[in-house]
Protein backbone atom coordinates (compact mmCIF):
# COMPACT_ATOMS: atom_id res chain seq x y z
CA UNK A 1 0.00 0.00 0.00
CA UNK A 2 1.11 3.56 -0.07
CA UNK A 3 2.54 5.21 2.69
CA UNK A 4 1.03 8.14 3.18
CA UNK A 5 2.38 11.05 6.13
CA UNK A 6 -0.38 10.14 8.20
CA UNK A 7 -1.76 12.50 11.53
CA UNK A 8 -4.11 11.05 14.59
CA UNK A 9 -5.86 14.12 15.76
CA UNK A 10 -6.15 12.21 19.43
CA UNK A 11 -3.64 9.42 20.82
CA UNK A 12 -6.26 7.13 22.95
CA UNK A 13 -7.90 3.61 22.98
CA UNK A 14 -8.62 4.02 19.04
CA UNK A 15 -6.01 5.61 17.64
CA UNK A 16 -2.96 3.31 20.28
CA UNK A 17 -4.95 0.28 18.71
CA UNK A 18 -4.54 1.36 14.77
CA UNK A 19 -1.18 2.48 15.54
CA UNK A 20 0.17 -0.25 17.25
CA UNK A 21 -1.24 -2.95 14.20
CA UNK A 22 -0.08 -0.60 11.44
CA UNK A 23 3.29 -0.95 13.08
CA UNK A 24 3.46 -3.99 13.39
CA UNK A 25 2.46 -4.79 9.74
CA UNK A 26 4.98 -2.62 8.48
CA UNK A 27 3.75 0.68 8.26
CA UNK A 28 6.77 3.44 8.36
CA UNK A 29 6.52 4.90 11.90
CA UNK A 30 8.39 8.04 10.56
CA UNK A 31 5.23 8.63 8.75
CA UNK A 32 2.86 8.63 11.53
CA UNK A 33 2.36 11.38 14.22
CA UNK A 34 -0.09 11.53 16.76
CA UNK A 35 -1.61 14.63 18.33
CA UNK A 36 -3.18 14.80 21.69
CA UNK A 37 -2.70 17.34 24.71
CA UNK A 38 -1.27 15.76 27.14
CA UNK A 39 2.10 14.30 26.91
CA UNK A 40 1.38 10.85 28.69
CA UNK A 41 -0.19 8.55 26.15
CA UNK A 42 2.35 10.35 23.44
CA UNK A 43 5.59 9.68 25.20
CA UNK A 44 3.86 5.96 25.07
CA UNK A 45 3.60 6.22 21.72
CA UNK A 46 7.00 7.03 20.90
CA UNK A 47 8.73 4.94 23.28
CA UNK A 48 6.61 1.98 21.75
CA UNK A 49 6.38 2.41 18.46
CA UNK A 50 8.88 5.27 17.44
CA UNK A 51 5.90 7.49 15.64
CA UNK A 52 6.13 11.86 15.45
CA UNK A 53 4.13 12.89 18.20
CA UNK A 54 3.00 16.36 19.06
CA UNK A 55 0.80 18.84 21.33
CA UNK A 56 -0.12 20.82 18.61
CA UNK A 57 -3.08 19.37 16.03
CA UNK A 58 -2.18 22.07 13.55
CA UNK A 59 1.33 20.85 13.51
CA UNK A 60 0.22 17.21 12.81
CA UNK A 61 -1.81 18.38 10.04
CA UNK A 62 -0.09 20.76 8.16
CA UNK A 63 2.27 18.09 7.56
CA UNK A 64 -0.47 14.98 6.78
CA UNK A 65 -1.69 13.91 3.77
CA UNK A 66 -3.88 11.97 6.02
CA UNK A 67 -5.90 13.12 8.94
CA UNK A 68 -7.77 10.81 11.10
CA UNK A 69 -9.99 12.94 13.39
CA UNK A 70 -9.75 10.14 16.77
CA UNK A 71 -11.22 12.42 19.67
CA UNK A 72 -14.46 11.96 21.33
CA UNK A 73 -17.66 12.76 19.46
CA UNK A 74 -18.16 15.47 21.73
CA UNK A 75 -15.09 17.24 21.24
CA UNK A 76 -15.11 16.79 17.46
CA UNK A 77 -16.93 20.28 16.38
CA UNK A 78 -13.99 21.85 18.53
CA UNK A 79 -11.40 19.93 17.65
CA UNK A 80 -12.55 20.33 13.62
CA UNK A 81 -13.08 24.18 13.74
CA UNK A 82 -9.46 24.77 14.73
CA UNK A 83 -7.96 22.67 12.32
CA UNK A 84 -9.74 25.04 10.15
CA UNK A 85 -6.63 27.47 10.74
CA UNK A 86 -4.73 25.50 8.53
CA UNK A 87 -5.02 24.33 5.09
CA UNK A 88 -6.67 21.46 4.33
CA UNK A 89 -7.11 21.26 0.42
CA UNK A 90 -6.32 18.24 -0.70
CA UNK A 91 -6.32 15.78 2.12
CA UNK A 92 -7.85 12.58 3.18
CA UNK A 93 -10.21 12.71 6.23
CA UNK A 94 -10.53 9.64 8.29
CA UNK A 95 -12.80 9.51 11.20
CA UNK A 96 -13.36 6.89 13.50
CA UNK A 97 -15.53 8.85 15.79
CA UNK A 98 -18.67 7.36 16.70
CA UNK A 99 -22.29 8.81 15.73
CA UNK A 100 -21.20 11.63 13.96
CA UNK A 101 -22.40 11.75 9.82
CA UNK A 102 -19.88 12.29 7.33
CA UNK A 103 -22.04 15.50 6.17
CA UNK A 104 -21.93 16.90 10.03
CA UNK A 105 -17.84 16.52 10.04
CA UNK A 106 -17.80 18.41 6.82
CA UNK A 107 -19.61 21.19 8.39
CA UNK A 108 -17.79 21.10 11.51
CA UNK A 109 -14.36 21.01 9.07
CA UNK A 110 -15.75 24.19 7.26
CA UNK A 111 -15.43 22.56 3.15
CA UNK A 112 -16.00 19.64 1.42
CA UNK A 113 -13.23 17.47 1.51
CA UNK A 114 -12.69 13.77 0.73
CA UNK A 115 -13.76 11.68 3.58
CA UNK A 116 -14.20 8.04 4.96
CA UNK A 117 -16.09 7.48 7.65
CA UNK A 118 -15.09 4.11 9.87
CA UNK A 119 -15.79 2.51 12.41
CA UNK A 120 -12.79 0.15 14.09
CA UNK A 121 -12.48 -1.99 17.23
CA UNK A 122 -9.80 -2.49 19.70
CA UNK A 123 -8.50 -6.02 17.98
CA UNK A 124 -6.83 -3.83 15.59
CA UNK A 125 -3.95 -3.62 18.11
CA UNK A 126 -3.28 -7.32 17.83
CA UNK A 127 -4.33 -7.29 13.96
CA UNK A 128 -7.38 -8.92 14.35
CA UNK A 129 -9.60 -5.91 14.35
CA UNK A 130 -12.77 -5.16 11.69
CA UNK A 131 -13.73 -1.83 10.15
CA UNK A 132 -16.98 -0.87 9.04
CA UNK A 133 -16.29 2.04 5.46
CA UNK A 134 -18.29 4.50 4.16
CA UNK A 135 -17.08 6.75 1.47
CA UNK A 136 -19.26 9.58 0.21
CA UNK A 137 -19.41 10.01 -3.69
CA UNK A 138 -16.53 12.95 -3.74
CA UNK A 139 -14.02 10.05 -2.23
CA UNK A 140 -11.83 9.17 -5.13
CA UNK A 141 -11.28 5.17 -5.76
CA UNK A 142 -7.25 6.51 -4.92
CA UNK A 143 -8.45 7.56 -1.79
CA UNK A 144 -11.35 4.80 -0.77
CA UNK A 145 -8.20 2.26 -1.71
CA UNK A 146 -5.63 3.95 0.56
CA UNK A 147 -8.47 4.37 3.67
CA UNK A 148 -9.45 0.49 3.12
CA UNK A 149 -5.83 -0.71 2.92
CA UNK A 150 -5.15 1.16 5.50
CA UNK A 151 -7.26 -0.15 8.42
CA UNK A 152 -6.38 -3.60 6.57
CA UNK A 153 -3.42 -3.40 8.36
CA UNK A 154 -5.15 -4.08 11.42
CA UNK A 155 -8.06 -6.49 10.30
CA UNK A 156 -10.74 -6.92 8.61
CA UNK A 157 -12.71 -4.27 6.26
CA UNK A 158 -16.56 -4.05 5.38
CA UNK A 159 -17.57 -1.36 2.77
CA UNK A 160 -21.03 -0.03 3.42
CA UNK A 161 -23.17 1.44 0.65
CA UNK A 162 -25.22 3.24 2.98
CA UNK A 163 -23.79 5.98 5.32
CA UNK A 164 -26.73 4.53 8.14
CA UNK A 165 -25.15 1.01 7.80
CA UNK A 166 -22.66 2.39 10.00
CA UNK A 167 -24.48 1.94 13.14
CA UNK A 168 -24.66 -1.95 11.97
CA UNK A 169 -21.38 -1.74 12.24
CA UNK A 170 -20.71 -0.26 15.42
CA UNK A 171 -23.70 -2.50 16.77
CA UNK A 172 -21.54 -5.80 15.12
CA UNK A 173 -17.97 -4.72 15.57
CA UNK A 174 -16.77 -2.08 17.07
CA UNK A 175 -18.89 -2.38 20.19
CA UNK A 176 -18.99 -5.81 20.19
CA UNK A 177 -15.73 -6.39 21.74
CA UNK A 178 -16.96 -5.74 25.02
CA UNK A 179 -19.92 -7.52 24.96
CA UNK A 180 -17.80 -10.57 24.56
CA UNK A 181 -15.64 -9.47 28.01
CA UNK A 182 -18.58 -8.99 29.98
CA UNK A 183 -19.55 -12.44 28.83
CA UNK A 184 -15.89 -13.64 29.99
CA UNK A 185 -15.86 -11.61 32.85
CA UNK A 186 -18.95 -13.41 34.16
CA UNK A 187 -17.86 -16.80 33.48
CA UNK A 188 -14.61 -15.96 35.23
CA UNK A 189 -16.93 -14.99 38.24
CA UNK A 190 -18.70 -18.04 38.15
CA UNK A 191 -15.74 -20.23 38.29
CA UNK A 192 -14.13 -18.26 40.91
CA UNK A 193 -17.73 -19.28 43.13
CA UNK A 194 -16.94 -22.75 41.73
CA UNK A 195 -13.68 -22.24 44.14
CA UNK A 196 -10.91 -22.12 40.67
CA UNK A 197 -8.16 -19.56 41.68
CA UNK A 198 -8.11 -16.26 39.59
CA UNK A 199 -5.45 -17.35 37.12
CA UNK A 200 -7.36 -20.90 36.38
CA UNK A 201 -10.81 -19.64 35.94
CA UNK A 202 -9.08 -16.98 33.48
CA UNK A 203 -7.16 -19.47 31.43
CA UNK A 204 -10.57 -21.95 31.39
CA UNK A 205 -12.66 -19.39 29.51
CA UNK A 206 -10.03 -17.46 27.59
CA UNK A 207 -8.84 -20.51 26.28
CA UNK A 208 -12.05 -22.07 25.53
CA UNK A 209 -13.11 -18.37 23.62
CA UNK A 210 -9.70 -18.69 22.15
CA UNK A 211 -10.83 -21.79 20.58
CA UNK A 212 -14.47 -21.23 19.66
CA UNK A 213 -12.93 -18.39 18.09
CA UNK A 214 -10.73 -20.00 16.14
CA UNK A 215 -13.27 -22.57 15.02
CA UNK A 216 -16.01 -20.46 13.76
CA UNK A 217 -12.83 -18.90 11.55
CA UNK A 218 -12.11 -22.18 9.98
CA UNK A 219 -14.75 -23.49 9.72
CA UNK A 220 -17.06 -20.81 7.09
CA UNK A 221 -18.63 -24.03 5.36
CA UNK A 222 -20.55 -24.58 8.92
CA UNK A 223 -23.12 -22.70 10.29
CA UNK A 224 -22.82 -21.39 13.83
CA UNK A 225 -25.19 -23.39 14.81
CA UNK A 226 -23.82 -26.82 13.52
CA UNK A 227 -20.76 -25.67 15.59
CA UNK A 228 -23.00 -25.16 18.80
CA UNK A 229 -24.88 -28.93 17.74
CA UNK A 230 -21.42 -30.39 17.64
CA UNK A 231 -20.87 -29.50 21.12
CA UNK A 232 -24.10 -30.17 22.54
CA UNK A 233 -24.91 -33.97 23.16
CA UNK A 234 -28.50 -34.80 23.69
CA UNK A 235 -29.52 -34.20 27.27
CA UNK A 236 -26.08 -33.47 28.03
CA UNK A 237 -24.33 -30.93 30.24
CA UNK A 238 -24.37 -28.43 27.35
CA UNK A 239 -27.88 -28.63 26.52
CA UNK A 240 -28.87 -28.16 29.90
CA UNK A 241 -26.51 -24.58 29.98
CA UNK A 242 -27.77 -23.32 26.56
CA UNK A 243 -31.67 -24.31 27.67
CA UNK A 244 -30.92 -22.17 30.30
CA UNK A 245 -30.18 -19.45 28.35
CA UNK A 246 -33.03 -19.86 25.71
CA UNK A 247 -35.43 -19.79 28.31
CA UNK A 248 -33.95 -16.82 30.34
CA UNK A 249 -34.14 -14.78 26.44
CA UNK A 250 -30.83 -14.66 25.26
CA UNK A 251 -31.38 -14.18 21.86
CA UNK A 252 -33.58 -10.99 22.89
CA UNK A 253 -31.35 -10.01 25.06
CA UNK A 254 -28.60 -10.13 22.66
CA UNK A 255 -30.48 -7.93 20.12
CA UNK A 256 -31.89 -5.37 22.53
CA UNK A 257 -28.09 -4.97 23.17
CA UNK A 258 -27.54 -3.99 19.52
CA UNK A 259 -30.65 -1.86 19.13
CA UNK A 260 -29.39 -0.15 21.97
CA UNK A 261 -25.96 0.75 20.53
CA UNK A 262 -27.74 1.55 16.81
CA UNK A 263 -30.02 3.76 19.40
CA UNK A 264 -27.27 5.80 20.75
CA UNK A 265 -25.42 6.22 17.75
CA UNK A 266 -28.38 7.95 16.31
CA UNK A 267 -28.88 9.93 19.19
CA UNK A 268 -25.32 11.11 19.26
CA UNK A 269 -25.99 12.39 15.35
CA UNK A 270 -28.81 14.56 17.16
CA UNK A 271 -26.45 15.76 19.91
CA UNK A 272 -23.16 16.28 18.16
N1 LIG B 1 -12.61 2.63 21.99
C1 LIG B 1 -13.19 1.94 21.01
O1 LIG B 1 -13.36 0.72 21.08
C2 LIG B 1 -13.64 2.64 19.76
C3 LIG B 1 -13.69 4.03 19.68
N2 LIG B 1 -14.11 4.62 18.52
C4 LIG B 1 -14.14 6.08 18.41
O2 LIG B 1 -12.82 6.52 18.57
C5 LIG B 1 -12.83 7.85 19.08
C6 LIG B 1 -11.84 7.91 20.21
O3 LIG B 1 -12.23 6.98 21.19
P1 LIG B 1 -11.21 6.37 22.23
O4 LIG B 1 -9.88 6.25 21.60
O5 LIG B 1 -11.85 5.21 22.83
O6 LIG B 1 -11.19 7.58 23.29
P2 LIG B 1 -10.01 8.07 24.24
O7 LIG B 1 -10.64 8.95 25.26
O8 LIG B 1 -9.20 6.94 24.67
O9 LIG B 1 -9.14 8.98 23.24
C7 LIG B 1 -9.47 10.27 22.87
C8 LIG B 1 -8.20 11.08 22.91
O10 LIG B 1 -8.47 12.38 22.43
C9 LIG B 1 -7.64 13.25 23.16
N3 LIG B 1 -8.09 14.63 23.06
C10 LIG B 1 -8.89 15.33 23.90
N4 LIG B 1 -9.01 16.60 23.45
C11 LIG B 1 -8.27 16.69 22.32
C12 LIG B 1 -7.96 17.74 21.43
N5 LIG B 1 -8.49 18.95 21.58
N6 LIG B 1 -7.14 17.49 20.41
C13 LIG B 1 -6.59 16.26 20.21
N7 LIG B 1 -6.84 15.22 21.03
C14 LIG B 1 -7.68 15.43 22.07
C15 LIG B 1 -7.71 12.71 24.56
O11 LIG B 1 -6.61 13.23 25.31
P3 LIG B 1 -6.65 13.33 26.91
O12 LIG B 1 -6.98 11.98 27.43
O13 LIG B 1 -5.29 13.78 27.21
O14 LIG B 1 -7.73 14.32 27.19
C16 LIG B 1 -7.61 11.22 24.31
O15 LIG B 1 -6.28 10.79 24.32
C17 LIG B 1 -14.25 8.15 19.52
O16 LIG B 1 -14.81 9.07 18.63
C18 LIG B 1 -14.94 6.82 19.47
O17 LIG B 1 -16.29 6.96 19.06
C19 LIG B 1 -14.43 3.90 17.42
C20 LIG B 1 -14.38 2.55 17.45
C21 LIG B 1 -14.04 1.80 18.62
O1 LIG C 1 -18.47 3.13 22.97
C1 LIG C 1 -18.31 3.87 21.99
O2 LIG C 1 -19.07 4.83 21.78
C2 LIG C 1 -17.18 3.58 21.03
C3 LIG C 1 -17.68 3.31 19.64
C4 LIG C 1 -17.53 1.85 19.43
C5 LIG C 1 -16.73 1.39 20.56
N1 LIG C 1 -16.52 2.36 21.40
Amino acid sequence: MQHRKIAFIGAGNMSRSIISGMVSSGYPAEAITAANPSRPKLDALSNDFGINITQDNLEAVRNAEVVVLAVKPQLMEEVCKHLQQADLNGKLFVSIAAGIKAARLQQMLGGDYPLVRTMPNTPSALGKGMTGLYADSQVSDTDRSFAGDLLGQVGDVAWVDEEDMINGVIAAAGSSPAYFFLFLESMQDEALRMGFDRETSRKLVQQACLGAAEMVCQNQDLELSELRAQVTSKAGTTAAALNHFEDNGIRELVSGAMQAAVTRAKEMSDEF
